[in-house]
């Protein structure tokens, strides 16, 4: 879609998703746009369908791959349930197969809408509530670092390398530039909440050990609401660091509760917290969705925990590359995996496969919904155990 129909994709998306967005945000968010692989379906001159294709990377484990983020996925509403976001879809695995990028990856507005597109859940967060109307008390000894806050501007280049870090050890973060923090980690106005403040960058030691990137809003407690901290998001190196940021951001004057909305399912702070009450859980969701768009490089240029081998029978309806029996042979010293006619040994669908990929939902649990078939006793194990990551997989980055 050329550049010139951006101001169409507003009006559309303005129609579609019941907003109004007006010439000074329409110029704030043309980046993402202007940065994306832009899909648009027409009829005659009028856009009637769009999608934008973000060229991102995302951690696997041993690596990155090159993943297509998939955003404002948008159809008129008198052009609907005709195909047109099917038509999208088609494109965007012909132009991802020409990219080189074997993955797509997309948040889900209805998550009823993509599995049939093949995408299946491959991370999950949490929410969290922090009650700081009493001192947070922790069980490990805080890093005693010094804590300096730090200009928004100065985040890439001070905790840049504390993000490449965490991204190095946790599968599902996404690669980041400088455009990339200062347009959508750090964006000067919160688009879903305006009575937020700007973000802050609190960081931890000279040698930086971990940050916080958070946003605060004023309580009024004439009314009983308290001031509030969100945390957009704490990366450390050490669990004494973490333990530091989540000390500080629990002290900050004014408010009494921090809010989370979305953290790795295995966060510390539940477990650190010296009153369990005082943390509490407060959803946990399917988060990123994740589409194997080319399985053999998908599946040959992720790092494996343990030796397996097994063919796997894979049904790909919507993409022919992918569809059939796959002789997967992977280990810690690398992986292959080419096309066989032999029995297979597990049969599943490429959407399921996905939500295993990243080392989120255990294949032997699909075997267990009636949704893989296990045709030889103890593959699903076996894969589970090679599948298996460190740390549960988790995207910081919403798009
Ligand atoms: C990643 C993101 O951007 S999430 C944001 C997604 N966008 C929205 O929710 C905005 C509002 N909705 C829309 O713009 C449109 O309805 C879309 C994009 C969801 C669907 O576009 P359409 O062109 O109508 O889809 P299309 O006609 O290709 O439908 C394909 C299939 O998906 C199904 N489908 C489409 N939308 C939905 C839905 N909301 N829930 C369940 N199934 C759905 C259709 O029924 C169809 O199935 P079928 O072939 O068995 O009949």
């Amino acid at each position: 879609m050329p550049e010139s129909d951006i101001e169409q994709v507003f009006e559309l998306s303005d129609i579609v998703f019941h907003q109004r967005t007006d010439a000074g945000e329409r110029e704030e968010r043309r980046w993402r746009f202007l940065l994306a692989h832009r899909v648009g379906a027409y009829d005659g001159d009028r856009l009637v369908g769009f999608m934008a294709c973000l060229p991102l990377g995302v951690s696997v484990p041993g690596g990155t791959l090159g993943c297509s983020g998939v955003t404002f996925v948008a159809v008129l509403p008198t052009h609907r349930r005709r195909g047109v976001l099917t038509a999208m879809m088609d494109r965007l695995w012909s132009d991802t197969a020409e990219r080189g990028e074997p993955l797509a990856a997309l948040y889900v507005s209805e998550a009823a809408i993509y599995g049939r597109f093949g995408f299946g859940a491959a991370t999950r967060a949490i929410s969290m509530e922090v009650a700081t109307d009493r001192p947070l008390g922790l069980r490990v000894e805080p890093d005693p670092g010094p804590l300096r806050l730090i200009s928004p501007a100065d985040a890439a280049k001070v905790v840049g390398p504390l993000y490449g870090r965490a991204t190095a050890r946790r599968a599902g973060q996404f690669l980041r530039d400088e455009q990339w923090w200062a347009e959508s980690v750090l964006p000067r106005v919160d688009e879903e909440d305006e009575d937020l403040t700007a973000p802050r960058v609190v960081v931890l030691g000279e040698e930086p050990r971990g940050y916080a990137v958070y946003r605060s809003k004023q309580g009024d407690d004439s009314v009983g609401v308290p001031g509030v901290v969100q945390v957009v998001e704490l990366e450390a190196d050490t669990v004494e660091a973490e333990a530091a940021l989540w000390r500080y951001l629990a002290s900050v004057d004014l408010t009494r509760r921090i809010s989370c909305w979305a953290r790795p399912v295995d966060d510390p702070l539940p477990l650190l917290a010296a009153d369990p009450d005082q943390v509490v859980v407060t959803r946990t969701w399917p988060a990123l969705w994740l589409r194997l768009v080319d399985l053999e490089s998908a599946l040959t240029r992720r790092g494996w925990a343990r030796d397996v081998e097994a063919v796997l029978e894979v049904r790909d309806e919507r993409i022919p590359a992918n569809h059939g029996r796959w002789s997967l042979r992977a280990g810690r010293d690398g992986a292959s995996c080419r096309r066989v006619d032999a029995a297979p040994d597990l049969t599943l669908a490429v959407r399921d496969l996905a939500s295993a990929y990243l080392g989120d939902t255990p294949v032997r649990r699909l075997v267990a919904a009636g949704l893989a078939v296990e045709h030889t006793p103890g593959t699903a194990e076996r894969l589970d155990a090679a599948l298996a990551t460190p740390l549960a997989p988790f995207a910081a980055d919403q798009f």
